[in-house]
């Protein structure tokens, strides 16, 4: 058993999750998901499938939510390194819109809670980036749904300079999302 360190962030419900590293002569140790110290420390959802997804420098997943079966998630990286991002896409939330990002890498065991309600994706920083996240329901192809990750008015400043690519690698999906001004939310913030 592991201390915990939960931190909010300015997007009410998004938590960074940090817990305790083992690190030894033989490499590192490290309990990335604990029921019971999870619950104490809020996180409260019950998680029904886990997802691994690897990628090539430059590729850039999402905007994604689901809906109906909403999923909450639990992202952290085994190799390399990611750009985060969630966006807060609950109407009458009082930061409607506004992204938060951070990021994630091997080694680090530092991890993003992104509760129901809000739109996430990644931006690969290496090639061979490998991402696992548990989520709260299962996968429904015909509630897949999106947002545009490169919307003017989310301003996300994606570190595509910073690993030195003009464009990022897209599924035929992820270029045909909505924009936010477009988007029919169907969350809402309680
Ligand atoms: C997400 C998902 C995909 N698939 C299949 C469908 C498809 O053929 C293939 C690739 O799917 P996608 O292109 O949607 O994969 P991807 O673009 O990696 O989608 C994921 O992006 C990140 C940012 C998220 O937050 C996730 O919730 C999920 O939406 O995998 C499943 O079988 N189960 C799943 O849970």
């Amino acid at each position: 058993m592991g201390k915990l360190t939960i931190t909010k962030t300015p997007l009410a419900g998004i938590l960074l999750v940090v817990p305790q590293y083992f690190k030894d002569s033989r490499g590192f140790f490290v309990e990335s998901y604990n029921k019971k110290d999870f619950s104490h420390a809020g996180i409260t959802d019950e998680f029904v499938q886990d997802n691994h997804s690897k990628s090539q420098k430059g590729v850039l997943r999402g905007l994604h939510y689901q809906y109906p079966h909403a999923q909450g998630k639990l992202v952290r990286v085994l190799k390399g390194s990611i750009y985060d991002v969630a966006v807060d896409i609950r109407i009458g939330s009082p930061t409607y819109g506004k992204p938060f990002a951070v990021t994630l890498r091997e080694n680090d065991p530092a991890m993003l809670y992104i509760p129901v309600g809000f739109a996430h994706g990644f931006l690969a920083l290496e090639d061979d980036t490998e991402v696992m996240y548990k989520v709260t329901d299962l996968y429904y192809p015909s509630g897949d749904a999106g947002l545009l990750w490169n919307d003017p008015d989310l301003n996300i400043p994606w570190p595509l300079d910073i690993i030195g690519i003009k464009e990022p690698i897209l599924s035929e999906k992820d270029t045909k999302h909505p924009i936010l001004s477009e988007l029919r939310s169907p969350f809402t913030y309680v």
